[in-house]
């Protein structure tokens, strides 16, 4: 499988050159050059199997020779063997055709750990491979940070720095980033949203020189094999509720489009998805453009579920590259378009192409509240925040109610106690392996949102800037 950037502009690379790469050195997004299908038989087969086998079927294609079966295998064994429930990603009936796949029984209680557990496993892997380190910089709005720091830390190979927005976490959040003692990992806390986060981030991949010198590479959704690992649980909900002999729609709380986009190219491979609804809080540029067919960043409003606080969202850019027949020199101009003014007009047969696929809307903080209150009280069901952001905006849909709808459940309701309690009245516990959390020290640096600033901290931390031999 080769993998080619949105934008037209950089070297076409084999899975394991994209995985380390990140982001496109054209600042584009890696894809592969086609997307590659499982038979209706092959997804028939997937029934009952367990979560990494399932895993292997998905994700071989994507990586074709470049890892031997047996290493990956192992590496799928290992990554989902910590998890607490045995399917993994557990199903969950909470109402009438409506489901929520549950994806916090990992070790930072959210979804982010799905795909992490195993990015770390690959990395380490092609890294050790090729003798050499890598110094990963990666921007959170809460999840994407711990979930990293907790599959990285302690690595030979790499160091790892996490930005995320100064105050604009949650505690168990934050801490879970600065109670790592492990001296390859460093928690910033920038002054700033997570969209400067990102930008930032952004900017070092797009200095080539500072690039190079640290080698740098990403765990963000930006990072290809993030998307690949989140499509496995689109293919083990479905096949539980009926796929590939019934269709299954999914509702997906939304923010860099990186999760929404897995179950895209689920659809992509054969997978009967129906409707793929994107679930957005107040900051809702995806679902205003869905809406108007204009993309236009505002400023980002803090809410209940901070991990969704996003305005400029990622992954969409994969999206407009397949809208608009795989035209790079199309999506260069709305990215340019997007650097100039903050907004971009989708032209109309590809905001079509979108709409056939996606429903989108919002949910506010009142219905928030309201939805988590409502499933406790009538289906004894907690809902944290984002998943509920998942589940109003499902309810509000015009949905077929014989095609079951699935909620990703994307955090555990103990990462936000407060708004959980808030709108329900239950404060959820944390499990008991990190019942100490917020007695744990904490170890963080508060920095500007200034490029040279953070540049320097990063080097100053990167084991491979200094050209140790790995
Ligand atoms: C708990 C939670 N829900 C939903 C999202 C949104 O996912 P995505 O950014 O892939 O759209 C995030 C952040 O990514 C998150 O941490
Ligand atoms: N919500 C995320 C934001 C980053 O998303 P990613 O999927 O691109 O890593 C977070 O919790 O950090």
């Amino acid at each position: 499988m080769r993998y080619i950037s949105t934008r037209g502009e950089a070297p076409v690379l084999g899975f394991c050159d994209a995985l380390l790469a990140g982001l496109a050195r054209d600042g584009g997004l890696y894809v592969p050059e086609t997307w590659p299908t499982l038979s209706h038989a092959a997804i028939a087969r997937l029934a009952g199997k367990p979560y990494w086998q399932v895993a292997e079927t998905v994700i071989s294609p994507f990586i074709g020779e470049e890892i031997g079966a047996d290493d990956l295998r192992h590496m799928l064994q290992q990554a989902y063997a910590g998890f607490t429930h045995p399917a993994v990603t557990p199903l969950v009936q909470i109402g009438d055709s409506l489901f929520v796949q549950e994806l916090f029984h990992g070790p930072t209680l959210a979804f982010k750990d799905v795909a992490m557990q195993l990015l770390a496993r690959l990395m380490d892997h092609v890294l050790k491979a090729r003798g050499r380190r890598a110094t990963i910089v990666g921007a959170t709005s809460g999840d994407t940070g711990s979930a990293a720091i907790e599959a990285f830390r302690g690595l030979e190979q790499v160091d790892v720095i996490i930005l995320y927005p100064h105050g604009r976490v949650s505690e168990v959040q934050r801490r879970q980033m600065t109670t790592v003692a492990a001296p390859n990992v460093q928690a910033v806390a920038l002054e700033g949203n997570f969209d400067d986060c990102q930008a930032q981030l952004k900017a070092m991949f797009n200095h080539l020189a500072f690039r190079d010198e640290i080698g740098l590479s990403g765990v963000n959704s930006i990072n290809w094999a993030r998307i690949v690992a989140q499509i496995v649980y689109y293919f083990t909900a479905a096949v539980a509720l009926g796929a590939p002999h019934r269709p299954v729609s999914f509702s997906v709380p939304t923010g860099n489009f990186g999760d929404i986009f897995a179950g895209y190219v689920a659809k992509r491979m054969g997978l009967p998805i129906d409707r793929l609804v994107i679930a957005t809080n107040v900051n809702d540029i995806l679902a205003r453009t869905v809406a108007t067919g204009v993309y236009e960043a505002r400023g980002v409003v803090a809410t209940s579920a901070p991990s969704m606080d996003i305005q400029v969202s990622s992954n969409f850019e994969r999206l407009l590259f397949d809208a608009h027949d795989r035209n790079a020199a199309s999506v260069r101009g709305l990215m340019a378009g997007l650097a100039q003014s903050g907004a971009f007009e989708i032209e109309p047969s590809a905001i079509e192409r979108i709409r056939a696929e996606f429903d989108a809307d919002r949910a506010d903080e009142r219905e928030v509240a309201a939805t988590i209150g409502r499933f406790w009280r009538e289906a004894g069901y907690l809902l944290d925040p984002h998943t509920a952001v998942g589940v109003a905006v499902a309810e509000k849909s015009d949905r077929d109610r014989h095609v079951p709808m699935v909620v990703l459940g994307t955090a555990h309701p103990a990462k936000f106690p407060a708004a959980v309690k808030a709108a329900s009245g239950i404060e959820p516990a944390l499990p008991p392996f990190m019942a100490d959390l917020l007695e744990r020290p904490e170890r963080f640096t508060v920095l500007p949102n200034d490029l040279i600033v953070l540049e320097e901290f990063v080097r100053r931390h990167s084991r491979a800037a200094k050209g140790a031999a790995a």
